[in-house]
């Protein structure tokens, strides 16, 4: 284990919105390194903890400390160290992609070279194209573009993929996992289980403003310790030894068994299992 001080450390943070206390004694630490992916129903306090830890909201109470400052008091130096992918660049419809990304990279000190950076979103073939010419899913490339031009040691990441066609979200995982091989310390929100599954290191589960369950994918909720479900043709039966069932039953039909399926309960599963306690 690291024993770098974490890049993002809260403890009992609370926010209320009038009578709504949208972030309730939240405690969580990401350390450098890290995927991780916050999940939770709408209304949970996602975006209003990642906005607190962005720097973009007060909080009304706790302690945060996001790359070793205070985001409500730190300045531009610290916030060229973050990245964040905003929703949606309207504002820059009639420069180029290439103008616009090439824009962004002078805010920073070591900005990611410019070419690379379109390539590694899949959008060099609109490199010369005004950007109020791309579709949904081609503005959120080009979002997480400007998110990834300064080199940031943290990415905050909203919801990427919303809008992304299939093959386009493979593309995004497997840059998501290079920034990571490089040592970005990533926090992700989503609403797609199967991306946090195959992204995350851990992920936590908000529920009413509070982070009810931490744990890698594979452990979140016990998953790893409860029972499979084996289906065939003629029954199913829920064991803790599938391995020993499909061998007794093929035994009996002396060889494929017909119809044979071990299901375990998916992260999906897990989830919706803990938000509606
Ligand atoms: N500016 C605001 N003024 C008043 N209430 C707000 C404000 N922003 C958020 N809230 C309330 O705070 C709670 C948490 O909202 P938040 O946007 O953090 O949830 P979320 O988990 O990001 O949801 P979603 O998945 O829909 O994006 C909700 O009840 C919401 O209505």
């Amino acid at each position: 284990m690291s024993t770098d001080p974490p890049h993002i450390r809260v403890r009992s943070l609370v926010k209320e919105y009038g009578a709504v206390r949208a972030v309730d004694d939240l405690d969580l630490d990401v350390p450098a390194g890290e995927v991780f992916a916050l999940l939770g129903p709408n209304g949970a306090g996602k975006t209003t903890t990642t906005e607190i830890l962005e720097g973009f909201r007060e909080r009304d109470g706790g302690e945060v400390s996001v790359l070793g400052e205070d985001p409500g008091r730190a300045g531009r130096a610290w916030r060229a160290r973050i990245g964040i992918v905003l929703q949606s660049s309207d504002d820059y419809a009639e420069l180029t992609v290439g103008e616009l990304v090439g824009h962004f990279a002078r805010y920073y000190p070591r900005p990611r070279d410019v070419d690379e950076v379109i390539d590694a979103v899949g959008l060099e073939p609109k490199r010369n194209s005004r950007v109020r010419s791309l579709s949904g899913g081609q503005r959120r490339r080009l979002d997480v573009a400007l998110g990834i031009i300064g080199t940031p040691e943290l990415l905050f990441l909203d919801e990427p993929t919303t809008g992304f066609d299939p093959q386009a979200r493979r593309s995004f995982w497997e840059l998501v996992r290079r920034l990571r091989d490089e040592g970005t310390t990533i926090l992700l929100t989503t609403h797609y289980l199967d991306e946090a599954e195959q992204l995350a290191d851990r992920v936590g589960v908000i529920a009413g403003g509070r982070l009810v369950a931490v744990d890698t994918p594979a452990r979140l909720g016990g998953r790893h310790e409860q029972r499979a479900r084996v289906v065939w043709r003629d029954g199913e039966e829920l064991t803790p030894a599938p391995t020993a069932l499909v061998a007794a039953l093929s035994e009996r039909y002396a060889g494929e068994v017909p119809d044979l399926q071990v299901l375990r309960p998916t992260l999906e599963d897990v989830y919706l299992g803990m938000i509606h306690e």
